[in-house]
């Protein structure tokens, strides 16, 4: 992408000459401000550059608290701010900010020819936070003070290319947060890519993400290739292996993978968001994750408040599902009443939306239509002579299946496919969401249940 203009803020040193000799070389026009105050003043003129380069020590002071004084410029610019290696928490403080990315210094030639070039394409900064009304229904995460705190973090992360970190308890919707900011980030046409970094075999796991060379000497690209333009969410990242740690931390230092076969570096551009339900600092003392990744990961965080936080949201969402596995199923069924939402509201939910979604699509399987039965809902923990939360096979609250008559009662009517369904999404609720370890409960294949979800899928797609 040769013909724009990048400005460069910053000492005119010896570097700097060789970082502006790099961009020319790719084409670029260069224009080198040393002072912080006259960059501000060439900039509030009007005047538009594909991509600001920003240092940190400038003719006339700190560049990052020039940064701080003036946000506004973040949101006009696209600035990449160039850090030395012992501060790559100031390039983080700088993304949150606003800026568009950081590169920690010395810097390689392609790493920041790459680097501008991934701005200018991403066009000017928009004038202001907003979003498109489709890139977040107001419904998609739920109406709670928290949720509406958190949809307006996400519309402010959303554009840029920080990396955010969504933690929170098992099943309370991180990977669905994720992909509301894939959405949001104006490269929702482009691929989602989800990996699971807990519960794999660590071979297993680095040709997922890097890619890896079959039997037959096909060239099988990993997750980081196939979400080039899009999002790569890394799921439970804590759990990466030192060995992965560290590729994953040079890729993102210089945006490139190496092809299985070594022969040839291919230039990635990817939005990397993670999660984890584990605390990070805590991972971060006991010498299970690198700092250093944890700040390039890290530089925005999201929390996603556990259901029992959020109640009134619960009752929304239980609706939510109730319709969408009534029309998948083609069932009818009356909406939730006041007697379903005290259920819903007075409960805990341990397992949060994953748990939420298990139960009503449990329902909807077990019944004809109608009004729900209440004893398809858990019941609060209070009205439990033990208070616990277990579920029983079912997870039907109030109905525990422990028994074999009971377990026979309710599953009077049921097909074998569907008791087998039920069977094999309970699994994968128990296994945390992870199909290879649910398959290891169940002592069958993961291919067997991927095989099995791929049907269920293609059956609700085509009705
Ligand atoms: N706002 C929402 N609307 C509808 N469904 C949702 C929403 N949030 C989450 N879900 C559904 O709830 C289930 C759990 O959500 P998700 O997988 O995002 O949680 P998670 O926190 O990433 O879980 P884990 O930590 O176990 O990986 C998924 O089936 C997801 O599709």
């Amino acid at each position: 992408m040769p013909g724009k203009t990048v400005l460069i803020v910053g000492n005119l040193s010896a570097r700097a000459e060789i970082y502006a000799a790099h961009l020319e070389r790719a084409g670029h026009v260069i224009c080198h401000i040393a002072s912080g105050a006259q960059a501000l003043a060439r900039l509030s003129e009007g005047a538009q550059f594909g991509a600001v380069l920003w240092g940190m020590r400038l003719a006339d002071g700190d560049g990052l608290a020039l940064l701080r004084a003036h946000p506004d410029l973040l949101r006009r610019q696209r600035v990449i701010v160039a850090v030395p290696a012992d501060a790559a928490a100031r390039g983080a403080e700088a993304m949150r900010l606003g800026a568009f990315d950081f590169l920690i210094k010395p810097m390689a030639a392609k790493r920041l020819i790459t680097l501008v070039e991934a701005a200018i394409q991403a066009g000017p900064a928009p004038l202001d936070n907003t979003l498109p009304a489709y890139a977040l229904p107001a419904m998609s995460l739920g109406q709670s003070p928290a949720m509406v705190a958190l949809r307006r973090q996400l519309a402010n992360v959303a554009a840029s290319r920080a990396g955010v970190l969504i933690t929170g308890e098992a099943g309370s919707g991180k990977e669905h947060c994720a992909s509301e900011i894939h959405h949001a980030s104006g490269r929702g046409d482009r691929p989602f890519v989800a990996v699971h970094c807990a519960s794999q075999p660590e071979a297993q796991l680095d040709a997922e993400l890097f890619g890896h060379t079959s039997g037959h000497g096909i060239e099988r690209p990993g997750a980081i290739q196939n979400a080039h333009l899009g999002t790569l969410f890394l799921n439970e990242v804590c759990d990466l292996p030192p060995n992965l740690q560290l590729r994953l931390l040079r890729f993102l230092q210089t945006y490139t993978v190496d092809q299985p076969s070594a022969l040839r570096t291919i230039d990635v551009d990817v939005r990397v968001l993670c999660s984890t339900s584990r605390d990070p600092a805590q991972m971060v003392a006991q010498g299970r994750l690198r700092a250093d990744l944890l700040e390039r990961l890290d530089v925005i965080r999201l929390a996603m408040p556990p259901l029992r936080q959020r109640r009134e949201d619960a009752a929304m969402l239980a609706q939510t599902f109730l319709d969408r596995f009534a029309a998948e199923e083609g069932k009818r069924f009356a909406p939730l009443g006041p007697q379903h939402i005290a259920a819903i509201e007075g409960y805990d939910w341990p397992g949060n939306l994953r748990e939420l979604r298990s139960v009503l699509r449990r329902a909807v399987l077990m019944h004809a239509g109608g009004e729900l039965p209440l004893r398809c809902l858990p019941a609060r923990h209070a009205e439990r002579p033990d208070g616990a939360a277990g579920m029983g096979v079912t997870g039907m609250g109030g109905e525990p299946c422990g028994d074999p008559e009971r377990l026979a009662r309710a599953m009077a009517g049921m097909t074998l496919d569907e008791i087998e369904r039920i069977a094999i999404e309970a699994a994968i609720e128990t296994a945390g969401g992870s199909l290879p370890a649910a398959a290891r409960a169940l002592g069958v294949s993961p291919s067997t249940l991927y095989r099995k979800r791929d049907r269920w899928i293609n059956e609700a797609l085509t009705g």
